[in-house]
């Protein structure tokens, strides 16, 4: 951290090792070599490129330096780095994908299809890769963010299912991961009831023993579907469509789903019921929830001697909700009269996996998602969700971070900038030695708590404080998780004020407590550093210091100094920096009273010398300064 301070009589003294300081300088200048996406949506806008209302259309975003991440093979003393502007990204797909999905993927980057990966090949492959695009075959784990760290920025998931993907590994890398909700839903949905018909009519077995020169017209006596009960578990995207597809076929349909809302079920029909009465009542069972800890193996020994015997069992979800070994004997017992499956819990099975081997199971490899259509949409789907979050947009398909909508991003655009820069002067403001625990952010705005999304501004005040004291690259997926790991606490209040509802923020003020700091008027009286900001035209600017006001445009370097009021205060620091070529760029007063204390807030072009900034720490009515990059 290149900030100094003096309090009288005592010599500057970095408060941060001359390391970080390195880190924190390249850094701010690197986050201003980002490329300019001058999209109708929100792109990236360099950090010295001013935000005005006058070109509020094309106000642009720097969402990027929200998702960027550690670019290891361009890391020297700790430069942090994007890609540069002319660098194509790397994606590569491991497994099948449309050829329209490649198409968008190849406007932007190098696309290398590389399927069958061993997991050590992909470790391998993807150290060189900006963006990984998956199916449901490749296991993302843990290993594969460690051996990317630094250059993977986003996964892709073409299709719904993220089980594959270790979320929690992908969070604290900072690698944000986007899947295609919505392209396979249909496909999986005719799926579901492609094999609850044939299940019912016994297809595959009459189909095989016709092959097999067999005639037999009695052994494959189905059962109807008209008049039964299926009980739908998931009643979410795909559930609802095979409800309605169902209740087409005359059968009664009802439905378990602890989060899906009862007006939902009402429009398609359905009564949503617990699992016990789902279970219990019904002649087909449809399974169609995410495989999560609490649903893992939930159809197990205990729940199958529930049902009612001779229940009928499809599973288009996924293989792990149900215990495999628990079915088997379900099915022999009779309990289960058959299943329909086309996921396991292992894919492929083994080849002579006894479910998929028994005469009542109809299996299918995984062919939920798998037609023409569905695979056109996905890819398409997470092409430009990836090719998106690349340019640094935030994906309305994030899995592992907030979704905001794109008008809420543009509007808080400037104050993005804001929050990030009032994090970064607060945190020079610490003092060395203890460590920072407890921040209070106070935003101040006529709106009500529901019309101001505050997740992204927190995010960067985190960035503002940790990045310049760390190595440790933070961005909008990893923000909470990285400040809980340093033990630092950010509580959010939110004052509503007086003032238009236009804005969407009055002002921000960060608080820091518990902590000395280099700059004892930066203490407010509660005995907290505490600095304000506020958007004006666009720029992000400086309005309060502890308990002086100023006014100060939040650009380049700032030198702080308490003084006591007197005239030519202004001229005497001026002089000292124009004998050193050092530029002023502004000049702010407050004072606390007339020929008292007053603190002046100076904006530098130039980093002073060491020079500089003793003769300014010598001028008599100077009590104390800092200098600060911004
Ligand atoms: N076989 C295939 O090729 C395909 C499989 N899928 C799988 O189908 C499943 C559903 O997909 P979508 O409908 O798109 O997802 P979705 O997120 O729209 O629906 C899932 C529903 O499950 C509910 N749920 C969560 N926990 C539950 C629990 N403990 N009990 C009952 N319900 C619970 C959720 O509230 C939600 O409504 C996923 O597992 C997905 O991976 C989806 C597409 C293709
Ligand atoms: O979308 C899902 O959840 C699926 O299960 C589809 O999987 P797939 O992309 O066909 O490997």
């Amino acid at each position: 951290m290149s900030s100094s301070s003096c309090t009288k009589s005592i010599l500057p003294s970095p408060i941060f090792s001359s390391s970080s300081s390195t880190s924190s300088e390249t850094k701010s200048s690197k986050s201003s070599n980002l490329s300019f996406l001058n999209s109708n949506t929100f792109g990236i806008i360099p950090n010295n490129i001013k935000l005005s209302h006058a070109n509020s259309q094309q106000r642009c975003f720097m969402v990027n330096s929200v998702l960027k991440t550690v670019d290891q093979t361009k890391q020297t003393n700790n430069v942090v780095s994007v890609n540069d502007e002319n660098e194509k990204p790397t994606i590569l797909v491991s497994e099948k994908l449309g050829e329209a999905g490649l198409q968008v993927l190849r406007q932007l980057g190098n696309v290398e299809c590389a399927y069958d990966l061993s997991p050590e090949d992909l470790c391998k492959k993807i150290s060189s890769c900006d963006a990984l695009i998956v199916r449901s075959g490749t296991k993302v784990t843990r290993k594969v963010f460690e051996a990317g760290k630094g250059k993977l920025k986003v996964v892709g998931r073409a299709g719904v299912g993220i089980d594959n993907v270790d979320l929690q590994a992908a969070t604290e890398f900072g690698c944000l991961v986007v899947n295609a909700p919505t392209a396979n839903t249909i496909a999986a949905a005719e799926h579901g009831i492609a094999l609850l018909a044939a299940m019912a009519r016994n297809v595959s077995q009459a189909d095989a023993s016709l092959k097999a020169g067999k005639w037999l017209r009695s052994k494959y006596v189905g059962v109807s579907m008209v008049g039964k009960t299926l009980a739908i578990m998931g009643f979410g995207k795909v559930g609802s469509e095979v409800a309605r597809r169902a209740k087409g076929l005359g059968m009664n349909v009802i439905a378990h789903d602890p989060y899906a809302p009862a007006d939902r079920a009402r429009a398609v029909g359905v009564e949503l019921v617990s699992f016990d009465q789902a279970i219990t009542t019904a002649d087909f069972i449809s399974l169609h929830m995410p495989l999560t800890p609490t649903t893992n193996k939930v159809f197990n020994d205990n729940t199958f001697a529930k049902m009612k015997n001779g229940v009928r069992i499809i599973n288009v979800a996924r293989g792990g909700v149900i215990d495999e070994d628990a079915l088997v004997k379900a099915l022999d017992s009779g309990i289960v009269a058959q299943a329909a499956l086309d996921v396991f819990t292992e894919e492929p099975p083994a080849k002579d996996s006894k479910l998929v081997q028994h005469e009542n199971v109809i299996a299918t490899p995984h062919l939920g998602a798998s037609t023409k259509e569905a695979q056109e949409g996905v890819a398409i789907e997470i092409a430009e969700a990836v090719v998106g979050a690349l340019n640094g947009e935030l994906s309305a398909t994030a899995v592992n971070a907030p979704m905001v909508a794109p008008e809420v991003l543009s509007e808080l655009a400037p104050y993005v900038v804001l929050a990030e820069k009032l994090g970064r002067l607060a945190v020079q403001l610490v003092s060395g030695g203890s460590g920072i625990q407890s921040v209070k952010v106070v935003y101040r705005s006529a709106r009500g708590p529901d019309d101001l999304d505050t997740r992204l501004l927190r995010a960067m005040i985190t960035k503002g404080i940790i990045e310049p004291i760390s190595n440790t690259i933070v961005n909008l997926v990893n923000a909470d998780y990285i400040a809980k790991q340093k033990g630092l606490r950010i509580s959010e209040e939110r004052v509503v004020v007086d003032s238009s509802p236009e804005l969407p923020v009055e002002s921000i003020q960060i608080q820091i407590s518990n902590v000395e700091s280099k700059f004892a008027s930066a203490v407010s009286e509660t005995g907290q550093i505490s600095i304000d900001g506020k958007v004006k035209y666009g720029t992000p600017h400086l309005t309060c210091v502890g308990s002086f006001a100023v006014d100060v445009s939040l650009e380049g370097n700032l030198i702080l100094c308490r003084q006591i009021d007197q005239p030519g205060m202004i001229g005497t620091v001026g002089n000292i920096l124009g004998e050193k070529n050092v530029n002023v760029s502004f000049m702010s007063v407050g004072r606390t009273s007339r020929r008292k204390k007053a603190l002046m807030a100076i904006g530098v072009d130039e980093e002073p010398n060491k020079e500089a900034l003793e003769n300014i720490g010598a001028v008599p009515a100077i009590e104390e300064f800092v200098f600060l990059k911004l």
